[in-house]
């Protein structure tokens, strides 16, 4: 069964179109990358994903549910980590989870598992009683991370995640996210920076609102280095 269904999915701020009929499958256990320059539409099918935008153009379904017709159970099955820090950081790391937690219906013994779980899960025991505003960038991002997986989601959803972060915890981050995927969960990240992806990623590659390619990271980089075969996709063709 399809984890993550986008069926030809269009959306347009007034007259200019973001997303123009894009379409994939995704199944899970895998990393997929979109990957995309930017203005490529990559935060537009991230907020229709989350519905925080809505388009009567096309479908998204999330482990087995319709987002338009079933949107809570689909958005309960999606963990999400956006782009901007979304963090209390004058409560503690467990705070902030906490509260997390109770937003998703979880309190008492069962919240502090799923947390402990979480936290294991990124590396983040130790710092569970520090606060956010304490933590470096990475740290903080891990702790997004954690967070998005307390309720035990099918999908994690990542908009750019290691944007303004150093080149250690960019890296630590992806191996971290890498090694989600290989415990069965579908994780789908978005980023524009090529050497973030595995030869043995799956990739949806976006421009201009279009899916140019979705293959393997090998098979997309057909014997060149990946970035080779992203820019020669994605360059000469004129903006919209
Ligand atoms: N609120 C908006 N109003 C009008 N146009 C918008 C709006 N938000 C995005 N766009 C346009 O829609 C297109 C897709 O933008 P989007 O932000 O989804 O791309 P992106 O791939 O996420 O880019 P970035 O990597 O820069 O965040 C771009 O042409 C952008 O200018």
């Amino acid at each position: 069964m399809t984890t993550l269904g986008v069926h030809d999915v269009t959306y347009r701020y007034g007259v200019r179109t973001a997303l123009d009929g894009v379409s994939f499958d995704l199944d899970s256990g895998r990393f997929c990358a979109l990957l995309g320059p930017n203005g490529a539409g990559k935060s537009t099918l991230f907020s229709l994903m989350t519905r925080l935008l809505v388009t009567d153009q096309g479908a998204i379904s999330i482990a087995g549910f319709d987002l338009e017709r079933e949107p809570r159970a689909a958005l309960a099955r999606m963990g999400v980590v956006f782009q901007q820090q979304t963090l209390d950081l004058d409560m503690t790391v467990t705070q902030n989870l906490r509260y997390f937690a109770a937003l998703q219906g979880l309190s008492g013994k069962r919240a502090q598992k799923s947390i402990d779980a979480a936290l294991d899960r990124l590396e983040m025991r130790e710092r569970s009683g520090e606060k956010a505003r304490a933590l470096n960038g990475g740290h903080r991002r891990r702790m997004e991370i954690a967070r998005a997986l307390i309720h035990d989601p099918t999908v994690l959803l990542l908009d750019e995640p290691t944007v303004g972060l150093d080149t250690g915890s960019r890296q630590a981050i992806t191996a971290h996210v890498h090694d989600l995927a290989d415990t069965g969960l579908l994780v789908f990240w978005a980023t524009h920076l090529v050497d973030e992806i595995r030869d043995t990623d799956d990739v949806v590659v976006l421009h201009q609102g279009k899916v140019l390619a979705h293959d393997r990271a090998r098979n997309i980089a057909a014997g060149k280095p990946l970035v080779d075969a992203f820019i020669a996709m994605t360059s000469g063709q004129s903006e919209q």
